[in-house]
């Protein structure tokens, strides 16, 4: 088993066992999910608006806790790099006070090649997120998510603010390296043309509740 999490670079299976939550107020949102997200599995995840994909999301990736149950293995224990999420804002997965050379080099050196399959001109390193639109920034949370290699990638409503032609595109390379590196992918959208193109199998939020 160690053997195997050196050569992957990650861990086999990604596990939620009676994972349920719910907020202060008391509504419940996840129901005792029980789901195997396993390594290089290509997953896309639907359900009705307000379903708890989101919070599904932001529990497997460890940004917030599970009300009871738990994600197996711990995120503490599985390494920082080994999920990592793409959000639907981008504006708010990066400090809006640092330059984006800043915010790519907090994953590590930046990737030259990344920077280019992405369309990214060199000159944007120099400006503060709000001085790119949404879509370019996308851009740059995208790269700086596969500069570190994760095992894992969450996408949620990755693309859902770009027009079709540069959806298509971000797709294609993503996918390309995504592909190339056996990742595993958990893809939240509510398109389904989009969902049958890229991954293997798609579920229904409810269909993981107990
Ligand atoms: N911090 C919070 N406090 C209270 N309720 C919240 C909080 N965060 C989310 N919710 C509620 O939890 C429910 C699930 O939200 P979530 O964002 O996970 O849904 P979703 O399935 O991703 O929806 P969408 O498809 O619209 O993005 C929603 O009804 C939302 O209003």
């Amino acid at each position: 088993m160690h053997y195997l999490k050196i050569v992957f670079g990650g861990i086999l299976m990604i596990r939620t066992k009676n994972v349920s939550y719910q907020t202060k107020a008391g509504t419940r949102i996840l129901d005792h999910t029980n789901w195997e997200w396993k390594y290089g599995q290509k997953i896309g995840l639907m359900g009705k608006s307000g379903a708890g994909k989101t919070t599904l999301a932001k529990i497997l990736a460890g940004f917030l806790l599970p009300s009871s149950g738990e994600v197996i293995p711990p995120k503490e224990r599985d390494g920082v790099a080994s999920i990592q999420l793409i959000w639907q804002h981008p504006e708010q997965a990066v400090n809006p006070k640092w330059r984006v050379r800043k915010i790519l080099e907090e994953a590590g050196e930046i990737d030259q090649g990344l920077l280019q399959q992405f369309n990214i001109p060199s000159e944007w390193l120099q400006r503060f997120p709000q001085q790119l639109s949404g879509g370019e920034l996308q851009r740059i949370c995208i790269v700086r998510c596969l500069m570190v290699n994760p095992s894992y990638i969450i996408a949620d409503e990755m693309t859902s603010m770009l027009d079709p032609v540069s959806q298509a595109e971000i797709w294609k390379q993503f996918m390309h390296i995504v592909e190339a590196n056996n990742t595993g992918l958990l893809v939240i959208s509510h398109e389904r043309k989009l969902l049958e193109r890229i991954t293997d199998h798609i579920l229904d939020i409810e269909e993981l509740q107990g």
